[in-house]
């Protein structure tokens, strides 16, 4: 007979670690931010709204909206996301584009090795800010 590990129960007081830090943290974004942006910015069904929007703050969208999609720390606090899209709501952006975000934001996680199940979850925090995004009507 074999004996069982010793170490296969996890701590019911331990906390659990938030997406951001099962991804690996702040180099996971990193890493994933160089992918994503790539895919964005190649897709003809979005990169018009990075048109003419210098490159800092093309990194700076695709650091935070990663960021944020992992539930990690937010390092945009002076700006709000509804502010910060309002005149792309202007041209034009709607849950078509959100969409086309989160398929790149899969795709990027996806050959990162991420599992499923962690890939849902960063789309669903990215989902709840969807209608700041798109300037919807608050409810
Ligand atoms: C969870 C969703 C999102 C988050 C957290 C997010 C985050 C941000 C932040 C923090 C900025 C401001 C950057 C700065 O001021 O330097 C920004 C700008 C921008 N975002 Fe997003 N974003 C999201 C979704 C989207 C989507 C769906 C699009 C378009 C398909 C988009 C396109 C842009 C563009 C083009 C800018 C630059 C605007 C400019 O400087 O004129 N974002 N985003």
């Amino acid at each position: 007979g074999s004996a069982q590990p010793a170490e296969t129960k996890v701590a019911a007081e331990e906390p659990e670690p938030t997406l951001y830090e099962q991804l690996g943290g702040e180099a996971a974004v990193k890493a994933a931010v160089d992918g994503f942006y790539v895919k964005v910015l190649a897709d003809d069904r979005v990169n018009g709204f990075f048109k003419g929007v210098d490159m800092d703050r093309q990194r700076a969208m695709q650091t935070a909206f990663l960021t944020f999609a992992f539930g990690g720390p937010n390092h945009y606090e002076g700006k709000d996301l509804r502010a910060a899209h309002a005149h792309l709501v202007v041209k034009g952006l709607n849950d078509t584009h959100f969409d086309v975000i989160l398929e790149h934001l899969g795709a990027t996680l996806k050959e990162l090795g991420v599992k499923d199940e962690l890939i849902q979850h960063a789309a669903d925090v990215a989902n709840s800010v969807r209608g700041d995004i798109l300037g919807k009507e608050k409810k």
